[in-house]
């Protein structure tokens, strides 16, 4: 956690969910209703197909929706493809961008996520930029100048705390039952503030920075109480609203 960060527990539903898995998006708007959700922010980024219908489940709640990934362009001639303004336009107010798995099946370069997340911040969207090193990046040390080379170059100029959220995932712990140590997280993570606060001063303090991979709700107290981990961008364990609840329940401890 950092001192006066809110923290952001996200879900990435990634290709999962139809229609019945509204079932389970009613149940986290349900369950975040209370105290803790003055402390800690909840979103939930489902397919694009149920985004329209999701937004207007949460209505009443302080849970909110986001999709995974936008178009660098607000319209045109892009088949298949969604914009940042349609996003806005369903009512999501967040969008993953630069996902590892986007990065690896549609060859997404780090300047394609910072078009993306440019785009993001034209439709007043907040980016959840996502970084992290592969396995064979680790185990030959470069896990850092990776995530330096990431944030560079991924994210724009224009970055604030307020419109940009950063999602470190070791692409080797996504999915995997694996996690890096505590110590791990924790280097990683003051490295990823100490570059943020050089390039963007006091902004770059306050900016969140998520941990995911493998975040589950075993793990979720000692990984969201390391230092500079500001919350959990969580897959497979987000797409149970019992797991994710349990996960930011996680919190009732952390901030009492
Ligand atoms: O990729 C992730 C979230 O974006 C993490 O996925 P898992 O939580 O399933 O490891």
């Amino acid at each position: 956690m950092t001192p006066d960060i809110r923290p952001l527990v996200a879900g990435n539903w990634k290709m999962n969910g139809t229609r019945q898995s509204l079932d389970q998006i009613k149940a986290i708007a349900e369950g975040v209703k209370g105290e803790l959700a003055a402390k800690v922010e909840t979103l939930i980024c489902p397919p694009a197909t149920l985004l329209y219908v999701a937004t207007a489940l949460c209505e009443d709640s302080p849970l909110a929706i986001g999709a995974q990934d936008c178009h660098h362009k607000q319209s045109g001639a892009h088949t298949g493809d969604i914009s940042a303004e349609m996003i806005a336009d369903c009512f999501g107010t967040h969008v993953i961008i630069g996902h590892s798995e986007r990065r690896t099946d549609h060859a997404e370069s780090d300047a394609l996520v910072k078009a993306k997340t440019e785009a993001a911040y034209a439709a007043e969207l907040v980016a959840i930029v996502c970084i992290g090193e592969t396995e064979v990046e680790r185990k030959s040390g470069k896990t850092l100048d990776v995530l330096k080379r990431q944030l560079a170059e991924s994210l724009p100029d224009a970055a604030t705390a307020a419109n940009t959220v950063i999602a470190y995932e070791p692409v080797w712990a996504i999915g995997t039952g694996l996690t890096p140590t505590a110590a791990d997280v924790e280097e990683a993570h003051a490295f990823m503030r100490r570059e943020l606060v050089a390039r963007f001063g006091a902004a770059g303090g306050k900016m969140r920075i998520l941990y995911g991979g493998s975040v589950k709700p075993s793990n979720a107290k000692e990984l969201m109480g390391v230092a500079n981990v500001d919350g959990a961008l969580i897959g497979g364990a987000s797409l149970k609203a019992e797991d994710f609840l349990a996960i930011y329940g996680a919190y009732e401890e952390l901030t009492a």
